[in-house]
């Protein structure tokens, strides 16, 4: 059933994953779930730039030496971890959003659909045993500067993802009736 799933969904980290690679029809399979995300005015705002291999090492220092630039009381476990995290995962996929040149749509609702997006993959790693999570550090307004974004593209963050070994604990939601008012 959809909702065993959407319940066994988790955060699972790169420090969690192990060696295996992820093939490129896998990832293509994810990301075409992806593409089936609802969307106001069939935008589709969704962007995806897929980091794999020798990439991930760059994506790394990137993160780390810009940390390095702009925090002011830089520490040093963060740096490296910033540094190892995308060489732990089998892939990155930098999350996007185009806005509509337009604009004939709020941003949030574009936002919105790439969240949407976004869950779609994350149910399909769940299916498919592989760890995945958003991560979405302050450093990624800077990615302009890794990327080619393209005029009104903004990363909103990395989707990390690799093959993990040890059973995730199991997710906790505080009690439902706090969030529901029956009107
Ligand atoms: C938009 C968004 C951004 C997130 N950014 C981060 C992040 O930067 N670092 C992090 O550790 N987790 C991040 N997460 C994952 C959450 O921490 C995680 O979903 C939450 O702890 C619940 O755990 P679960 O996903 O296993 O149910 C993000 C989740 C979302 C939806």
């Amino acid at each position: 059933m959809i909702e065993d799933l959407i319940r066994r969904r988790r955060s699972i980290f790169p420090d969690q994953y192990n060696d295996q690679p992820i093939d490129r029809a896998t990832l293509f399979r994810v990301l075409e779930a992806a593409n089936w995300a609802p969307t106001h005015k069939r935008t589709e705002p969704w962007r995806f730039k897929v980091v794999t291999g020798e990439k991930r090492e760059a994506l790394g220092a990137f993160l780390r030496d810009k940390y390095l630039d702009l925090d002011p009381s830089p520490k040093e476990f963060k740096a490296k971890k910033l540094y190892h995290n995308p060489q732990r995962a089998a892939a990155i996929i930098a999350i996007c959003m185009q806005r509509d040149p337009e604009e004939r749509l709020p941003e949030w609702e574009e936002v919105a659909a790439t969240a949407m997006a976004v869950q779609n993959m994350w149910l399909v790693c769940t299916e498919l045993g592989i760890g995945s999570y958003w991560s979405s550090p302050g450093l990624i307004r800077h990615m302009g500067e890794f990327f080619d974004l393209a005029e009104g593209e903004r990363c909103l963050g990395f989707f990390y993802m690799g093959y993990y070994d040890e059973a995730p604990p199991e997710g906790t939601r505080s009690p439902l009736d706090e969030k529901i008012s029956w009107e």
